[in-house]
């Protein structure tokens, strides 16, 4: 008896040519309504799937395939005597193949000003029901749904290679992808429907790369991206120079486009293990990295620096005095390319920088299981802060001080941030206590504490902090407040004529 296969394909690229491979192979090919016609007008020889079923495709095509016929023909185990039977008592063929893929939900919800009406009827029913018996019988079955694998099965086909094994490897493609076509669709429904936390918690990636290796060499790893809203991410990012990004490269640079999101002016970040080590704000974008790298011109070396303005040749020539790892920006201009290019290996990334983002949730694996939250979006506007202290903080002091809280905020805790005329002149991070964090941002300021507005990711539990930074110099301070002991605190301030404000916001960072 001849082979059938089962054709009804949704993205009809390289199908006839695939078809044609097929019948030279001595297959019979069962086709529905539009991949029938495409087959029909190459002069392919097809039988309509209503001829198979005895049943009209109806409702729009909503039931097509969904029929014994086709599903006693995909289901049946070869081996089993009692499901031949079934199958020849009821007039039913074997299928021996099943060339599918599905109706494009992802490039449907993608489309803008969708109707919900749309969006629903391009969720694929008969298509992942056939993927799924197929690949549930695929001892007995080849199941086909990505167009890129069609030459690869003739030529297997032809070798006579297409064994278990092979349809087995088929099969586990066909559930990732049904997975992942249905993860999309729950996605949707679920924003729709507005749960946050539901009872199961689906997520789907596609691949980006493989990456030669994770966070150490001895590991492995690979990137992958959000399949949909990755806009103004790394994995949209126009890589124009340099070699491949490494796994810590991909975090680095994530965690300077956070921080950078924080700035509307000329802005540049130098970023070392997923902390600030620099950062600037100024009037044009030579001056804002000028700032970022007087900051700490010791940390930025093999660092990387996003700015979010043009890099112009100005900045390009500074840039290319020091060793950087990736240098990130919306626009390099002709001669600043030219200037960069001359190093072999540094990463040049253009990438259109989105908006601040809205909340998105986050994720963060745990042994045995996962810690969903949303993302840190709190800011406070400059009404949003009390004043705790004797004093005001001036008007320079007030813009520092918030300069600093959307820095100390992306800074690992305990984090205290230094800042000065739009520049972090000290950086505390990630410190078991919080007075070994100050210590760090004062003495990496040193003369540049003096005048100081000071920043801290969270409350202070005594006035050790105040203390020192009192006696550095420092001017005015922003922390959330709340602690119990919070007037020893602004006790010491008032001592010192240190202008204090609370956020009434912590920003811890794990
Ligand atoms: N309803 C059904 O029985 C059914 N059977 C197959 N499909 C899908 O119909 C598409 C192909 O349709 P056509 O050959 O008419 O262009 C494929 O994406 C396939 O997955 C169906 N459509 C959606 O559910």
């Amino acid at each position: 008896m001849k082979k059938r296969v089962l054709i009804s394909v949704s993205n009809k690229e390289k199908i006839t040519e695939f078809a044609k491979g097929l019948i030279d192979l001595d297959y019979d090919i069962i086709s529905t309504g539009g991949t029938l016609r495409t087959l029909l007008d190459a002069g392919l020889p097809a039988t309509a799937v209503d001829e198979v079923t005895g049943f009209p495709e109806i409702m729009d095509g909503r039931v097509k395939t969904l029929h014994p016929s086709i599903h006693g023909g995909l289901l049946a185990k070869r081996s089993s005597t009692d499901h031949m039977k079934q199958l020849e008592e009821n007039g039913i063929s074997p299928i021996d193949m099943v060339v599918v893929n599905l109706y494009p939900f992802k490039q449907t919800l993608e489309k803008e000003g969708v109707s919900q009406e749309e969006i629903i009827e391009n969720i694929d029913i008969g298509g992942p029901t056939m993927l799924r018996a197929a690949a549930k019988n695929y001892a007995d079955v080849t199941v086909i749904v990505d167009p890129a694998d069609y030459e690869d099965i003739l030529e297997a086909q032809r070798q006579g290679t297409l064994d278990g094994n092979k349809r087995q490897q088929l099969a586990a493609k066909v559930f990732r992808h049904t997975a992942h076509y249905d993860a999309l669709i729950s996605r949707y429904f679920t924003e729709v429907t507005e749960e946050e936390f539901p009872e199961t918690f689906t997520v789907t990636y596609e691949k980006v790369q493989t990456l030669r290796y994770g966070e150490n060499p001895h590991q492995q790893a690979a990137f992958y991206k959000n399949p949909l809203n990755s806009a103004g991410s790394l994995a949209t990012a126009d890589q124009l120079h340099g070699k491949e990004l490494s796994f810590n490269n991909i975090q680095d640079a994530n965690a300077a486009l956070e921080i950078l999101s924080e700035y509307r002016d000329p802005a540049a970040v130098a970023v070392k293990h997923m902390n600030p080590c620099g950062i600037g704000v100024a009037d044009t974008i030579n001056n804002a990295f000028q700032k970022a790298y007087e900051a700490d011109s010791i940390s930025i070396f093999g660092g990387i620096v996003a700015c979010n303005r043009e890099i112009d040749n100005f900045t390009a020539e500074k840039l290319s005095e020091i060793f950087l790892e990736i240098i990130i920006a919306p626009g390099f201009s002709k001669e600043a390319l030219e200037i960069l290019t001359k190093k072999k290996n540094i990463r040049l990334l253009e990438l259109e920088m989105a908006e601040k983002e809205a909340t998105y949730q986050k994720l963060t694996t745990v042994k045995g299981g996962v810690l969903i939250q949303d993302s840190d979006a709190g800011d406070i506007a400059e009404n949003d802060v009390t004043v705790a202290t004797k004093r005001q903080p001036s008007e320079e002091e007030l813009a520092d001080l918030l300069f600093a809280w959307k820095a100390v905020k992306h800074v690992k805790s305990n984090a205290i941030v230094l800042a000065k005329d739009q520049q972090t002149v000290g950086v505390g991070a990630g410190q078991m206590n919080r007075i070994g964090a100050a210590s760090i941002a004062i003495e990496q300021a040193g003369e540049k504490a003096r005048g100081a507005a000071m920043a801290s990711d969270a409350f202070f539990p005594m006035p050790d902090t105040v203390e020192a930074a009192a006696k550095a110099g420092v001017t005015a301070i922003i922390q959330p407040g709340g602690s119990k002991r919070d007037q020893d605190s602004i006790d010491v301030c008032n001592e010192h004529g240190i202008a204090m404000v609370y956020t009434s916001m912590r920003h811890f960072k794990h």
